[in-house]
């Protein structure tokens, strides 16, 4: 292929991609880098750390255009804003790209997009924003336009959190959303030794490894280059997890034999997890909507090795008669808004919506009242989310308790990231009556 699309062009296009037609980040990313092959290393990583850089900043970004710019940028061109959201990324972020550099490919590629007219605003005001570089300041008060501007968070966000969290705690969390994670794994115990683990993690070249603080069978890795290649995740011998998802299986007390459904299972993180707890016995069934998810869990169980487990597709929205009253512990992991998670899913915070998050809600509501006649008189149902928000959390399980008198909640905890070893997450452990 001959090379006529240069890397700030197809910035752009990944940038347009992801903010105007709502594309994730990581798909739009990884498609463009998968066309253009003929990209060398260090073209590859100018354009992932200018698209990632940007989209992680883009409040604070967007701010700074407002204040230099006499058009806002609600009236901008996206093809505009774009070329000035990286321009203004690259000025602020990376020391190593001249501003002259950062001015002149940015008019030439307004120009090339055919927009000479509007080439000369472009370059004024990112010449004016490199300009005043060391003089801008960002919003002090009120407290949650602060934090959503200096951490490029949405202001409903973070005014839903501070609406029950102190400020302090807030800002802990929203800090510990934008720094780089360490990569969370679980073992199997049963399967390999921790020491043997990290013996061979060590020699499949991972920099740093540290046992977490709360569970025996999960690391933190950092210092590798790509989680592929290693010889141990090849092998099968750990699955990439946050802890909060262990811990939400932790909490269920699995015994030995139990009959456990997991409702919407894919990648099948808790599954295999509540799977490798029942040492050979019992059965998990993981299911999820479609075949294209089933067909992960497939792939992840056929790398765990484990026989106790099976996948299959089935709405969870829809009654499986068969399955009334057989499970002993039901998972009910449900799609959420993933407010707990922005550190790994950077683009969440510019998608969601108040209203998406309400049309959550809702199928949360369906899907609980439907899954829970699974669970057998004296069973489990599990109701989990990766997010930090009472509407999806405590305020569905409150709704479901008083419509289901015959569940009790046995433990309810919010799991805050910047606070607890783990990104946000929430766990209600609600247990059936025994038949009298
Ligand atoms: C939070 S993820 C589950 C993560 C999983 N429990 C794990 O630990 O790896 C939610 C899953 O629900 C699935 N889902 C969404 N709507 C569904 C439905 N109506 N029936 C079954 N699964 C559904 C999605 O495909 C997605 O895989």
């Amino acid at each position: 292929m001959s090379k006529t699309i240069g890397e700030r062009e197809l910035v752009l296009a990944i940038l347009l991609e992801v903010t105007r037609d709502k594309i994730p980040a990581h798909l739009a990313l990884s498609r463009v880098l998968g066309k253009y092959q003929y990209l060398d290393k260090r073209e590859r990583a100018f354009i992932t750390k200018v698209t990632e850089g940007t989209l992680e900043h883009m409040i604070e970004i967007d701010y700074i255009i407002d204040q230099f710019s006499k058009i806002k940028i609600q009236k901008m061109k996206p093809v505009v804003l774009a070329i000035l959201r990286s321009g203004v990324y690259q000025l602020r972020y990376l020391d190593h790209v001249p501003a002259s550099a950062v001015c002149n490919e940015a008019v030439k590629l307004a120009k090339k997009k055919g927009l000479q007219g509007l080439s000369g605003f472009i370059n004024g005001v990112l010449r004016t924003i490199a300009r005043e570089l060391e003089h801008i300041r960002l919003p002090q008060e009120p407290p949650a336009t602060k934090l959503s501007v200096q951490y490029s968070v949405p202001k409903w966000m973070v005014e839903k959190w501070m609406a029950v969290y102190q400020e302090e705690t807030v800002e802990k969390m929203i800090a510990s959303m934008m720094e780089e994670h360490p990569t969370c794994i679980r073992f199997d115990p049963e399967r390999i030794s921790k020491d043997t683990l990290k013996a061979r993690l060590k020699e499949d070249g991972v920099a740093k490894i540290k046992d977490h603080p709360a569970l025996p069978y999960a690391l933190w890795i950092s210092g590798y280059d790509y989680l592929g290649a290693l010889s141990t995740f090849e092998d099968g011998l750990f699955y990439v997890q946050d802890a909060s998802s262990m811990m939400a299986v932790e909490s269920l007390q699995v015994r030995q034999g139990d009959y456990i459904i997991d409702v919407c299972a894919a990648p099948g993180g808790k599954a295999l997890h509540a799977a490798e707890k029942l040492a050979g016995t019992g059965k998990v069934d993981a299911r999820d909507l479609t075949d294209y998810k089933v067909k992960l869990i497939e792939e992840n169980i056929a790398r765990s090795g484990l026989t106790n487990i099976r996948a299959r597709r089935q709405d969870a929205r829809i009654l499986e008669e068969a399955s009334v009253e057989q499970a002993d512990i039901v998972i009910a992991d449900l799609p959420c808004s993933g407010l707990g998670v922005l550190a790994s899913k950077k683009d969440i915070r510019y998608n969601m919506t108040p209203e998406k998050q309400a049309e959550l809600v809702a199928l949360q509501r369906e899907i609980l009242s439907v899954v829970c006649r699974y669970v057998k008189p004296g069973g489990t149902l599990l109701y989990s989310t990766c997010t930090i928000n009472r509407e999806e959390n405590e305020e569905n399980t409150a709704w479901f308790l008083e419509d289901h008198g015959e569940f009790t909640m046995e433990k309810e905890r919010q799991f805050l990231p910047g606070i607890d070893p783990c990104e946000g997450f929430y766990i209600a452990v609600l247990k059936k009556q025994e038949s009298e």
